[in-house]
């Protein structure tokens, strides 16, 4: 028997951002390996036309559950929805569910954030940074709490090269920040948000490197641990291989180069791709919830679950495994057939966006007018080549993250829980994994039916045959337009017309003679 699993059994564990991919991906685990664990509570934000209850089923009804629902039949029992917003003033919880929180919890999961590049300062400090510090405040006043798991993310210091699994000070207080904003206006915001975030690349990593540091200062004498991932990518092993739900990270570039939208990208093709899978996040999470609740480190541990140092892949080699998995799995209705390049000069990747994006959409926009239908490629484009480059920084740059307490942590796991609780990303096959990523996004993002490949593959042919026409057209005509304009081209134009016609002449001439 597994001694985590069985650490969880009779546990109440509150899970914040448990309608996120991370989040939907620890439930699950949780339910299949603890059936017997007592509740977990989620705080939901409220949704449109939705109620709490549908929700619950709403996410039970996902294949990604298909297992759970076997093993734990009254898995929607054990499901507490509670109505919360981590935005308002104690999250805006009635009095009653918060009585029960803080009378009932064991463990609590912190997973909630805004994950967008571009939020808003204000929003992402009240998220990241003022949820995370009311959390601990609630936390502090639970008699029942073991662990509080605070998820951050690898990235959190990545305005540093090699980032040791320690807290770093940030260079303004976050308690100064979260005051501040609660008198500046949004114009002074957006005026002094470059100059506070220096050389984090967007919002978002700044204020989870915030979030840590509220972390630390507000620990009190909890037992907390801050697990790090990179970028989390869709399941390795568990439930099943490539479950992944929503375009965050590679999974929006790999629709749209399998979409044939993007077919040029600056990026470094020997930089570290450090992609983790989900499910090796979520054992380690739950390793670490464990460890924490039973062994009390005296201090906050971070740990670090990245690939990189392990079992490292480029994005060379990443995305010639994703090309090739297109060829074999191709997306359907493709805009054009899937290629890319990878290019790291800025002058390179302009040439390509002019050429393989831009023009392309403009072309295809004269036809959807010309034919009576609203444009639409264009803006669409602009949009994915502004996301495109929000990403850039993280596919152009390697990072070492050191990773002593992760591997400390899985030498003091037993071999049954090494096995159940698997986190050890050296047995990962690359290959295999990217093939079964890409095969999961046509599967669950894009809800595409593999009957339709045969039809997707013709439709690749025609869009070859139409690419091959299309360039053929474009020489001849830049070669006419050039032999208008000057006399060198023309000399080499008869030159090469003549030798061709005295091979031509001399090639009937012998096939005559042998007759
Ligand atoms: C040398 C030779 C080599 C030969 C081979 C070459 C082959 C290359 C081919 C490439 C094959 C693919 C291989 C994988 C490459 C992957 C690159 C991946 C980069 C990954 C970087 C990740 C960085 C992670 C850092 C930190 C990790 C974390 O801690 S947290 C999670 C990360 N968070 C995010 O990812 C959120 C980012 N997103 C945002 O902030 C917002 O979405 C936005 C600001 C980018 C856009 O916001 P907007 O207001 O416009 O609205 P939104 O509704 O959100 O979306 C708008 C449109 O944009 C599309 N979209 C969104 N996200 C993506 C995406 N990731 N990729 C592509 N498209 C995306 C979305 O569909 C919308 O489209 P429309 O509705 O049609 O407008
Ligand atoms: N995905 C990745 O690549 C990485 C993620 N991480 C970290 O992992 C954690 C989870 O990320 P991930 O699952 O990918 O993110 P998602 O965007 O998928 O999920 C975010 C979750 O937070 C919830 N949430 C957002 N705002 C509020 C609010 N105001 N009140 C209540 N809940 C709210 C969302 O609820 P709703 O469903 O209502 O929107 C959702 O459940 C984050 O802390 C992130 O920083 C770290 C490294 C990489």
């Amino acid at each position: 028997m597994s001694t985590i699993a069985a650490f969880y059994g009779g546990k109440s564990i509150l899970i914040t951002g448990a309608t996120g991919f991370l989040g939907k991906v620890l439930m699950e685990k949780l339910f299949r390996t603890s059936p017997d664990l007592k509740v977990i509570y989620i705080l939901v934000r409220p949704k449109a036309g939705q109620t709490l209850q549908q929700g619950v089923f709403q996410i039970l009804d996902s294949k990604l559950f298909e297992k759970v629902k076997e093993v734990c039949p009254n898995v929607h029992e054990k499901i507490r929805a509670i109505y919360a917003d981590l935005n308002q003033n104690d999250f805006a919880i009635s009095k009653e569910d918060m009585q029960e929180l803080l009378s009932c919890t064991n463990i609590i999961f912190h997973c909630a954030a805004t994950v967008r590049f571009d939020d808003t300062l204000r929003h992402a400090v009240q998220l990241n940074v003022t949820a995370t510090r009311q959390l601990l405040l609630m936390a502090s006043q639970m008699p029942k709490l073991e662990a509080f798991i605070h998820i951050s993310t690898a990235y959190s210091n990545c305005n540093l090269k090699h980032i040791d699994e320690v807290i770093y000070p940030c260079p303004v207080e976050p308690k100064k920040i979260i005051d501040s904003l609660e008198w500046l206006d949004d114009a002074i915001i957006d005026e002094i948000t470059p100059k506070l975030i220096r050389d984090w690349p967007n919002i978002y990593t700044y204020t989870k490197a915030l979030g840590e540091m509220v972390v630390q200062q507000e620990s009190r004498n909890l037992n907390i641990a801050i697990i790090r991932p990179s970028i989390v990518g869709a399941t390795w092993q568990e439930p099943f291989p490539g479950w992944v739900d929503n375009i965050n990270g590679p999974n929006g570039i790999i629709i749209a180069t399998g979409k044939g939208f993007l077919r040029a990208i600056k990026a470094t093709p020997m930089a570290v791709a450090d992609v983790i899978p989900v499910d090796t996040v979520v054992n380690l999470m739950l390793a670490v919830g464990w460890y924490t609740a039973v062994h009390r480190p005296k201090s906050t541990l971070v740990y670090h679950i990245t690939s990189g140092n392990m079992n490292p892949c480029n994005w060379h080699k990443m995305g010639v495994q994703v090309l090739a998995t297109f060829e074999k799995i191709p997306f359907e209705r493709p805009f054009r057939r899937p290629n890319a390049n990878f290019t790291s000069n800025s002058f390179t990747s302009q040439y390509w966006n002019a050429v393989s994006h831009r023009a392309p959409a403009i072309i295809y926009d004269c036809y959807l007018r010309l034919t009576g239908r609203k444009p639409r490629m264009t803006k669409l484009m602009n949009r994915l080549l502004r996301t495109v480059s929000m990403l850039e920084y993280f596919i152009n740059r390697s990072w070492e993250w050191s990773t002593y307490n992760t591997e400390m942590l899985m030498s003091e796991l037993s071999p049954e829980d090494q096995r159940v609780f698997n986190f050890d990303v050296r047995q990962l096959n690359w290959l295999e994994y990217i093939e079964n990523y890409v095969l999961g996004v046509k599967k669950y993002l894009l809800k595409e039916d593999m009957a339709g490949i045969p039809k997707a593959k013709q439709r690749l042919k025609r869009l070859r045959n139409i690419h091959y026409l299309f360039n053929t057209a474009l020489f001849l005509i830049a070669w006419r337009l050039l032999i208008a304009r000057s006399q060198m081209a023309r000399n080499v134009w008869f030159f090469i017309v003549s030798f061709c016609y005295k091979f031509l002449s001399y090639f009937r001439a012998s096939s005559t003679l042998k007759v």
